[in-house]
């Protein structure tokens, strides 16, 4: 059977890509699986550099299909931010509660038309036979002034989306996975998993 490691640490992104990989025969590893492999700087300015520096580093540890994500939240009214720093936007310790109520408080005051923002996705896929390649996703959505719902991970609670009338933490697992900013990244990897992995 071929195998793909994700490369995250990330145990909300890990739940998702077993669902998004439970199509293809494959197995399907994390860095959950290795916790004795450290943690990889992302020095990058964009989302693609930071998932092709992620993808690399583990693809050179493996010889291994290597998949990696890095992601975040895009907020218009804050010029974009937190965007490439989402997880840690309150402080090196990545806490998803903190990060909600910094977001919320630089919020404050910014009315309904103006909370715009989408969540994007981009995915690096690294390997021994190939070019290292990215693809991406993005999902639109508006930044609530408080939390609703309880599945899902990091500001799904606040992020609106309007076609839904959810939050994504309102919205099932099975249902995120169809419409969000990872769902949409993980479409338009499908052409090179058929090509590359399931030859
Ligand atoms: O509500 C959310 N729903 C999502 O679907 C989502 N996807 C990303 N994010 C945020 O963006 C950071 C990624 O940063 P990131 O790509 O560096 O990942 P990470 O550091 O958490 O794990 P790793 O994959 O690097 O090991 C995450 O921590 C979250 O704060 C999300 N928030
Ligand atoms: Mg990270």
């Amino acid at each position: 059977m071929k195998s793909v490691i994700i490369a995250t640490k990330n145990k909300g992104k890990a739940k998702e890509f077993e669902r998004l990989f439970s199509k293809h025969d494959m197995e399907v590893k994390t860095l959950i699986d290795f916790p004795d492999v450290p943690d990889i700087e992302e020095t990058g300015e964009t989302f693609e550099e930071n998932a092709i520096i992620k993808a690399e580093a583990i693809a050179k540890l493996s010889s291994s299909y290597v998949v990696a994500d890095d992601s975040g939240l895009v907020i218009d009214a804050l010029d974009g931010r937190p965007g490439v720093f989402s997880a840690r936007y309150a402080g090196a310790e990545k806490n998803d509660e903190d990060n909600i109520d910094k977001v919320l408080s630089e919020m404050n005051g910014v009315t309904e038309k103006d909370r715009t923002a989408r969540f994007y996705c981009a995915l690096a896929m690294a390997g021994p036979d190939f070019e290292t390649f990215t693809v991406n996703g993005a999902c639109e959505g508006l930044i609530l002034n408080e939390r609703r719902g309880s599945e899902g991970f990091g500001y799904d609670p606040i992020f609106f989306v309007p076609s839904e009338g959810k939050t994504m933490a309102e919205m099932s697992p099975a249902r995120k996975n169809e419409l969000s900013h990872r769902a949409a990244a993980m479409k338009n990897l499908e052409p090179y998993i058929e090509k590359l992995l399931v030859k």
